[in-house]
């Protein structure tokens, strides 16, 4: 390993092995040995005989790690995206044993759609219980501020505002999803989720 890539992987291991909560952001150019550094920790920690979870947010680069899947499919993220998008994994089902007892979880190539639906929907539904480090991995967000409980803080990434700080308060919706028999309203962000790939190839 080059010293910056030992820098990333001891200070995940020291967080793992430390037992405590911790939520990294790795991003560098394409072919820097990101991958890389995922495939040391899995084989690490695996060789331990300790879980690690593995999620991309494509087949193709799920591939790439011993046992990686897709998030959708890990996690049982809904394909169809409305506004009381959720996570089906129930408290005593085995996933949610599975993912209560990782040791981490690493969600390469991520997007803001994999960090949603990966930390916060899991972190919320497995509060109390879910407590070891999430990796997200070249992660594409304008969420780069703080994200507090009633209003997120973001920095616009393109366009003419670029740059410019905005203030996202939750905001009271009501489900358009016409598959729900009656209407109810729930407060949240006021957030679509979006996609983009960027291809940095040497
Ligand atoms: N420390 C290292 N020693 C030897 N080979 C390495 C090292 N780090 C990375 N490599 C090799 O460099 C190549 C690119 O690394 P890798 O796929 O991990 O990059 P990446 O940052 O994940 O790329 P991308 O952003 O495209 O996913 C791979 O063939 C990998 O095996």
């Amino acid at each position: 390993m080059t010293v910056e890539q030992k820098q990333v992987y001891d200070t995940i291991m020291n967080r793992v092995d430390d037992k405590k909560p911790g939520l990294f952001f790795l991003y560098g150019y394409g072919g820097t040995g990101k991958t890389y550094i995922w495939r040391s920790l899995v084989e690490t920690i695996r060789s331990r005989g300790e879980i690690v979870i593995v999620v991309a947010s494509s087949g193709i680069a799920a591939l790439l790690i011993p046992g990686g899947r897709t998030a959708h499919s890990r996690f049982n993220i809904p394909i169809v995206i409305h506004e009381s998008l959720s996570c089906t994994i129930t408290q005593d089902s085995d996933l949610a044993t599975l993912i209560a007892r990782a040791k981490l979880i690493i969600c390469d190539e991520a997007t803001i759609q994999c960090f949603i639906s990966t930390a916060l929907k899991l972190l919320i539904m497995h509060s109390g219980t879910f407590y070891e480090p999430i990796i997200m991995a070249d992660w594409i967000s304008p969420l780069e501020e703080k994200m507090g409980t009633y209003v997120l803080e973001a920095k616009v990434i393109s366009g003419s505002n670029i740059n410019q700080k905005v203030f996202i308060p939750r905001l009271s919706l009501v489900p358009s999803d016409k598959k729900i028999p009656f209407n109810f309203q729930r407060r949240q962000f006021p957030l679509a989720l979006s996609f983009a790939m960027t291809i940095n190839k040497s």
